[in-house]
């Protein structure tokens, strides 16, 4: 495997090679300043001690989620140090050599650590400007040993990570009209998926003729994602792309596939993507947040009515994933696929 860190780091690269060359379209490449517009959720207010302010909180997130699928989060609580150690541990990581970085490169999804490049170069049909790290954190964590530190600091970080999405979903849960603790017992939170995905979009001399992520929608419930201060994030809410530009100390969260169908629809995921940069090393740090891999998802049967069919089918947690893995990223076309 070639990373595009290895290659933009051994080369004085002028151009881009022709096999990450990207055919857009160009109403994709439509901005809109409309960033100021990206809901805010105040964490402290959810555990305030002032029930109109937790259920204030609670129905600002229940908007959010309807109207656009993600947030920032702020007054969270993880110290900015924990989340400048984190990026710093992540450059650390893939400042080691190709060597040491390709103990862990693997084909298989459920490998508990695995490093790449691209998406999934057996289906890619361009190679997209983007080198990761996958690790399974939950319900067992593992981590790469190296560098030094790497693994305690990113431990400390997705347990601070999973008390803030348990939290907020169970605002979801009664945002929905349902028991505060519905979707915890439903999806087996306890026991539930953290996905943790670093990605490293190196410096490109034409970034508009490449793609670091391409449109695509996470497989889980909520994502957290935490940046470096390279800008790259866009969402596509209303068809427009919108870049996201984090308040500073945030977290950028969004409403994932799984969301969308145990809602039956109501909470749509949304669709986003990551572009390249020409100033420098982008690092983005992401936790997939998702049910218990072994649990079958559908449509959560208090939100189907006459009114409401169920809008999905019914899928293994764990197969969704594979079904993602082994297409194609385009969009929101997997979970077309168990559309009803
Ligand atoms: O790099 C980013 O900002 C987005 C990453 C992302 O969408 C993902 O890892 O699923
Ligand atoms: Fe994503």
């Amino acid at each position: 495997m070639f990373s595009v860190k290895e290659l933009v780091d051994s080369n004085s690269l002028r151009s881009v090679p022709s096999n990450y060359i990207c055919l857009n379209n160009p109403e994709d490449s439509i901005l809109y300043n409309e960033t100021e517009n990206i809901p805010t959720i105040d964490f402290s207010q959810f555990t305030s001690s002032n029930p109109n302010e937790r259920s204030k909180a609670i129905q600002q997130l229940g908007n959010a989620c309807r109207d656009w699928g993600f947030f920032m989060l702020i007054n969270h609580g993880v110290s900015e140090t924990l989340r400048d150690e984190v990026i710093r541990a992540s450059q650390g990581f893939f400042d080691l050599t190709e060597k040491e970085k390709m103990e862990h490169s693997g084909r298989n999804l459920f490998d508990p650590i695995r490093y790449g490049t691209s998406f999934n170069v057996t289906v890619d049909k361009t190679l997209f400007w983007r080198d990761y790290l996958k690790c399974h954190v939950h319900p067992h964590f593992n981590a790469p040993s190296k560098p030094p530190g790497f693994s305690q600091t990113l431990e400390e970080y997705i347990t601070k990570g999973r008390e803030l999405i348990a939290e907020l979903l169970k605002g979801i849960s009664l945002s929905l009209g349902l028991e505060e603790n519905y979707i915890h017992k439903r999806m087996n939170v306890d026991l539930g998926s953290q996905l943790l995905v670093i990605n490293c979009y190196p410096p490109c001399p034409k970034p508009e003729l490449v793609m670091g992520l391409p449109a695509h929608t996470d497989h889980g419930l909520l994502t957290l994602l935490m940046q470096n201060e390279l800008g790259g994030l866009q969402i596509q809410p209303n068809g427009k792309w919108i870049p996201v530009h984090p308040l500073p100390n945030s977290f950028f969260i969004n409403t994932g596939d799984h969301m969308e169908i145990l809602s039956n629809g109501k909470y749509k995921s949304v669709v986003h993507r990551a572009v390249a940069n020409t100033k420098g090393i982008r690092f983005s740090v992401g936790i997939a947040h998702g049910p218990e891999l072994d649990t079958i998802v559908g449509p959560a049967p208090e939100l189907v009515g006459d009114d409401d069919p169920a809008a999905y089918r019914a899928i293994k947690y764990r197969d969704y994933m594979q079904l993602q893995q082994n297409h194609e990223l385009d969009g929101k076309s997997c979970l077309d696929r168990i559309r009803i």
